[in-house]
């Protein structure tokens, strides 16, 4: 028997690569649908999460790259108790804007962290639950810096410079080629051409037992 009655659905890609333009998409599709839904995102999620986020996310912090993939996991586990577990559980879908795969291409592919060491602790602490459905937005690196060109102050992981994101989006990609849960959308398209692929794969997956 299934673990979870909820779905559990992720959202990944390089940054801007557009992603969280479409959660308010997302949102609306499963309120037509009927669908109680947890809306939430890492490193953040939860009052330990969001300080977390505050930390990595600053300019000025300084941290060893083994640290920065142990605190993207300390967030993960506290928002995977108090939040995804008990939602799934109680049968209500959870929207995530990031997860490990995340880890498996910034840490990972990003910083050169090996996946072995990222699948220890991708195991101890997911304990084998793993997203439904994970749509990956992939785009390359000149259209996704152009989209964030002026529109946002850079973090710590978007002032990276390209060849670290370029190693990530590699990593994404071929993660998501072993592993049939990514659906990989050529996120260079409109908004409105995503958003038809979009609800495709979100009525796809309700109709799964
Ligand atoms: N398909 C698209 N075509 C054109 N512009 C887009 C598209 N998707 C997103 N954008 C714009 O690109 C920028 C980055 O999008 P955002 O969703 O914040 O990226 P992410 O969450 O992946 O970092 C925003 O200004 C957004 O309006
Ligand atoms: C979840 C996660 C995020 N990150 C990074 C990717 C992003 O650059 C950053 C925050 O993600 P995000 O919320 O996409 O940033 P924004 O609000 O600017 O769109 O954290 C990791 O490096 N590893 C992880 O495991």
């Amino acid at each position: 028997m299934a673990e979870h009655t909820g779905r559990f659905i992720t959202l990944e890609g390089i940054d801007g690569a557009g992603k969280s333009t479409h959660l308010g998409f997302i949102r609306d599709w499963l309120t037509a649908h009927d669908i109680a839904a947890e809306f939430t995102r890492e490193p953040g999620g939860t009052p330990l999460g969001e300080q977390v986020r505050a930390l990595l996310l600053a300019v000025d912090t300084q941290v060893s790259l083994e640290a920065e993939t142990l605190l993207m996991f300390a967030s993960r586990q506290q928002l995977l108790s108090s939040l995804i577990r008990p939602a799934l559980q109680a049968g209500r879908w959870v929207v995530s804007d990031r997860f490990t795969d995340s880890t498996f291409a910034f840490q990972g592919g990003g910083r050169g962290v090996a996946a072995e060491r990222i699948a220890v602790l991708e195991d101890w602490v997911q304990q084998g639950l793993q997203p439904d459905l994970t749509l990956l937005f992939d785009v390359p690196l000149d259209v996704a810096s152009q989209r964030m060109a002026g529109s946002r102050q850079l973090d710590r992981f978007e002032q990276e410079k390209a060849d670290f994101h370029q190693r990530v989006r590699d990593a994404y990609l071929q993660r998501a080629a072993q592993d049939p849960r990514f659906r990989v959308l050529d996120a260079t398209r409109s908004i409105a051409q995503l958003q038809q692929d979009i609800a495709g794969h979100l009525a796809a997956l309700l109709e799964r037992s």
